[in-house]
């Protein structure tokens, strides 16, 4: 039986999660739990520029090849209304160069400070594979820094329907409505019909 969806596939080995964030990580492995069995690896994959969907595909293309194997990637985009978008997949620039603070005048001109936070995984079989990818958006707004530093953009960043920022919830918290969670739920179901069978390492 292999679920609902097309043929059962073997895979050489589990799916190696290929990624040189260590916070992105670290919510991958809590949300993820033992509901996908992964490895990870560490490797700085290049700052792509382009639409985000096509970002991210060609990231988990240039990690199949490295890994030679099956890999899921992200990338994650932080999109201002007011800007069309934008930074989007370029928010690690505008992040690094500006600071919170600059995130938030980048907004000055305008009423509108809504925002969404989204996150693209893809999944790639092998490096033959045509990467799969797997969309979570959660929206909020940009508001002035509040709560801890420890990861990117999260203190200016309050999903809609809170009172707090992402940094200042209890990880637990925004695991359930972040970004990352919402495009993890799609792997999941993904996993979950899609019969993959994943020979162990020492079988391979
Ligand atoms: O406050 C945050 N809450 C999050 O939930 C979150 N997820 C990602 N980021 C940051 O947004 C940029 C994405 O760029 P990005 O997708 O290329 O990531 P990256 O280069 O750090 O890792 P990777 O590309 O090796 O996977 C980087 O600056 C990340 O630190 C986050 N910040
Ligand atoms: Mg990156």
């Amino acid at each position: 039986m292999s679920g609902s969806g097309g043929a059962m596939r073997v895979l050489p080995r589990p799916v190696t999660f290929v990624t040189g964030n260590a916070k992105k990580l670290e919510e991958v492995r809590a949300i993820l739990g033992q509901s996908i069995p992964f490895q990870s690896l560490k490797l700085d994959l290049p700052e792509l520029q382009g639409e985000p969907e096509e970002i991210s595909k060609e990231k988990a293309r240039l990690a199949a090849v490295q890994v030679n194997g099956p890999v899921l990637v992200e990338d994650t985009c932080l999109c201002f209304n007011a800007l069309n978008g934008l930074p989007g997949p370029y928010i690690k620039w505008f992040l690094q160069k500006t600071g919170h603070e600059g995130l938030n005048n980048l907004l000055k001109a305008y009423e509108d400070k809504s925002a969404y936070a989204m996150c693209i995984f893809s999944l790639a079989l092998g490096p033959e594979d045509e990467p799969i990818t797997f969309v979570g958006k959660t929206p909020g707004k940009i508001v002035p820094a509040r709560g801890p530093n420890d990861f990117g953009w999260d203190p200016v960043f309050q999903p809609e329907g809170y009172e707090q920022t992402y940094a200042e919830m209890p990880k637990e918290e925004k695991n359930k409505i972040s970004h990352r969670y919402r495009a993890l739920s799609f792997v999941k179901a993904h996993f979950a019909s899609a019969g993959y069978i994943f020979q162990t390492d020492g079988s391979a």
